[in-house]
């Protein structure tokens, strides 16, 4: 009998990052072929994240992209399906597009939050459901489709099925149930942007941050990505090896939608290189400060693909420190100054 995962609870999503990724290649149950895929697999895998704003690994082997991770997430939030946004993030996620500009499957955001034919987003209506009968079994955001699999050859099928708010004891729980995850590089950017809705939902509804529960049928770890995957293992075992912890940034009650609107108005000028800002024209935005963040991020990003310079070394020291630490750590040869040991 392969081990079970359930009900595995941590804190933080590093851990749950790291336990996933030696459960699956330790004690895969089968070895799968589909689509060129070659895997390790573990079938009906689930964990819990006790902290949902905990959501990021902070692994030097491997320094997760935040800024493609926050930029997916608000162009799910902005319910876009267009390369131009994200592919200039993700320049391979051209390679799931069938027609070179959209993405189907993956494009969870027209789905959730684009209007459907009576004009209502699909997340506005689970939102109200919640306010008027808080204690719902019915506020499931469907995300899979039947059609998907009508379309031959689709380079892009939707990877979640479905994500379902249980509001208990005045805390919002968000359970996620996929077909199959990706443990290596997928399970990261679809944690980060589920908990990151989980806590804009949170936020929008007026209550308390509740856990993160993630299903997963399929969790799989691609042969190609093994070696890396035993490197990152490895991280921890390393003399003096001592894991990087960051208090994570708190999403602010308010206006969240405006804020939202606003930052994505920027985030548009920054990808075609329209504006420029400096941390006093970030400032003068009247953000709060969590959403200032995203902005700096997304300037650093602009220095990083429009410019041959080093990141302004004024906008790293005002980044939040996490941010901060995986910034320097993802694009080591673009930093003012780098110190391998911090
Ligand atoms: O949000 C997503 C989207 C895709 N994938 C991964 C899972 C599979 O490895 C691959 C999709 O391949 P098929 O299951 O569609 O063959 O992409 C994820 O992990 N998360």
């Amino acid at each position: 009998m392969p081990p079970t995962l359930t009900p595995w609870a941590t804190r933080s999503f590093h851990d749950t990052y790291l336990e996933v990724l030696h459960t699956v290649t330790t004690s895969a149950e089968y070895d799968t072929s589909s689509r060129g895929n070659d895997s390790a697999e573990l079938t009906n895998v689930s964990f819990r994240i006790t902290d949902p704003r905990d959501r990021l690994p902070f692994l030097k082997r491997r320094p997760v992209n935040i800024v493609y991770n926050l930029a997916e997430t608000l162009w799910y939030a902005a319910g876009r399906d267009d390369l131009d946004m994200i592919g200039y993030y993700a320049p391979g996620m051209g390679h799931y597009s069938a027609n070179g500009k959209s993405l189907t499957g993956t494009a969870y955001g027209t789905k959730l939050f684009a209007p459907d034919r009576q004009g209502v987003r699909q997340w506005d209506r689970v939102l109200d459901l919640l306010r008027a009968d808080p204690d719902t079994k019915r506020a499931v955001l469907g995300i899979y489709r039947p059609e998907e699999l009508a379309i031959t050859d689709n380079p892009d099928v939707s990877c979640t099925v479905a994500a379902q708010f249980l509001l208990r004891g005045g805390r919002l729980h968000l359970t996620c149930y996929m077909r199959g995850n990706d443990a290596y590089m997928g399970m990261v950017s679809d944690v980060f942007a589920f908990t990151f809705l989980q806590e804009l939902a949170a936020c929008q509804l007026g209550v308390e941050l509740g856990h993160y529960t993630h299903h997963v049928a399929s969790m799989h770890v691609n042969h190609r990505d093994a070696k890396n995957v035993r490197r990152l293992l490895n991280e921890g075992n390393q003399d003096g090896y001592v894991r990087p912890t960051f208090t994570p940034p708190e999403m602010p009650a308010g206006d969240v939608a405006s804020a939202l609107g606003t930052v994505l108005e920027h985030e548009e000028l920054l990808r075609t290189n329209e504006v420029q800002h400096t941390p006093k024209s970030v400032s003068e935005t009247g953000l709060p400060e969590y959403w200032q963040q995203v902005l700096l991020l997304f300037e650093a990003y602009r220095q990083i693909k429009h410019t041959d310079q080093s990141v302004s070394a004024e906008l790293l020291d005002l980044l939040d420190p996490g941010y901060q630490w995986l910034v320097r750590h993802r694009w080591k040869n673009r930093m003012p100054q780098f110190e391998e040991n911090t």
